[in-house]
């Protein structure tokens, strides 16, 4: 069914900051006042405000009204064991300790979106990285780079998940190993699954398990709804569907269930790469379409 998402790429008023270099580099929409993020000090201990401790309440609050009966079984198992502080933003080691214990993970600090290199390779060592700011009030419902409430509460509690920590760090390796061109390939394997992912085989027992979905208010209430195109999971096609990061998804996949992804990880997926690149992209769904 052809989407009807609409989007509105909307013109904001020129900021201070947005004569930046990158900013000529970007089409007409100039970015919000950028993210700084926080670093820890010698302890290894970010110390956060009042308000951005607030603001990880106030997420919380309202994904757990949320996600129960949205998410997938398996990541509110993992959201129950890293029992996440409600009124603050927790610090790294607290969550490391859990997933040392169920997995032999660990968070990495990382200042925001980091590049494929340093992300295929973290994951291959078996850790996540985690962008230490959290959003604004003004971004609460859909943030359009990770935060700390996105890396934390989005994918930490499925990485409690031995088979699921497991699909990641074979993820990092075949990354590191990959050239430049089929890192972008493989980028879509992810981005359809850990971040993206939706689970079951029918609309009636679909739920999420995608990290980037189940961090924003908006798209854990949109992902299920009529409006997205949601598809069988095929990996050639996940390989060949372009998306955009900083807006909400037309698209989803959807996989039978977790064990899917270990037989997908355990798969010739540098082959289906290589018949992806031969096959090219899909068309993009996402440009601006009338009403
Ligand atoms: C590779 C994957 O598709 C995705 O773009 C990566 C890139 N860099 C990232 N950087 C951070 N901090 N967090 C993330 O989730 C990701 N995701
Ligand atoms: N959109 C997600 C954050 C995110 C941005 C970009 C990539 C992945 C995740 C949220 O609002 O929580
Ligand atoms: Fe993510």
């Amino acid at each position: 069914m052809e989407s009807r998402h609409q989007t509105t790429a909307y013109i904001k008023p020129l900021s201070s900051n947005s004569l930046s270099t990158e900013a000529s580099t970007h089409h007409l929409t100039q970015k919000k006042q950028p993210y700084v993020s926080r670093q820890p000090d010698n302890h290894g201990h970010i110390h956060y405000s009042d308000d951005e401790n607030a603001m990880w309440q106030a997420l919380l609050e309202r994904q757990a009204k949320q996600i129960p009966n949205r998410a997938s079984s398996a990541y509110l198992e993992g959201l129950e064991k890293l029992k996440l502080p409600a009124t603050h933003i927790p610090q790294l080691q607290d969550i490391d300790e859990v997933l040392q214990a169920s997995t032999g993970w660990q968070t990495a600090a990382v200042p925001a979106l980091i590049s494929f290199g340093k992300f295929f390779k973290l994951l291959a060592d078996k850790r996540f990285p985690v962008a230490t700011f959290i959003r604004r009030f003004d971004d609460m419902d859909y943030i359009e780079e990770p935060d700390i409430f996105h890396e934390i509460v989005g994918h930490c509690p499925l990485l409690t998940h031995p088979a699921f920590a497991t699909f990641n760090e074979t993820y990092g390796k075949l990354g590191l190993n990959a050239t430049k061109q089929e890192r972008l390939y493989l980028a879509r394997l992810y981005w359809f699954t850990i971040e993206f992912g939706l689970m079951g085989a029918t609309k009636e027992t679909r739920k999420i398990y995608g990290g980037g979905i189940l961090s924003s208010p908006s798209e854990t209430i949109y992902a299920l709804s009529d409006d997205p195109d949601c598809r069988a999971f095929d990996l050639i096609d996940v390989l060949r569907t372009p998306y955009r990061i900083d807006q909400i998804q037309p698209i989803y996949y959807a996989i039978d269930d977790l064990d899917t992804l270990f037989d997908i990880v355990n798969s010739d997926i540098m082959g289906a790469v290589k018949k992806a690149m031969s096959l090219g992209l899909f068309e993009p769904t996402y440009a601006i379409k009338t009403a």
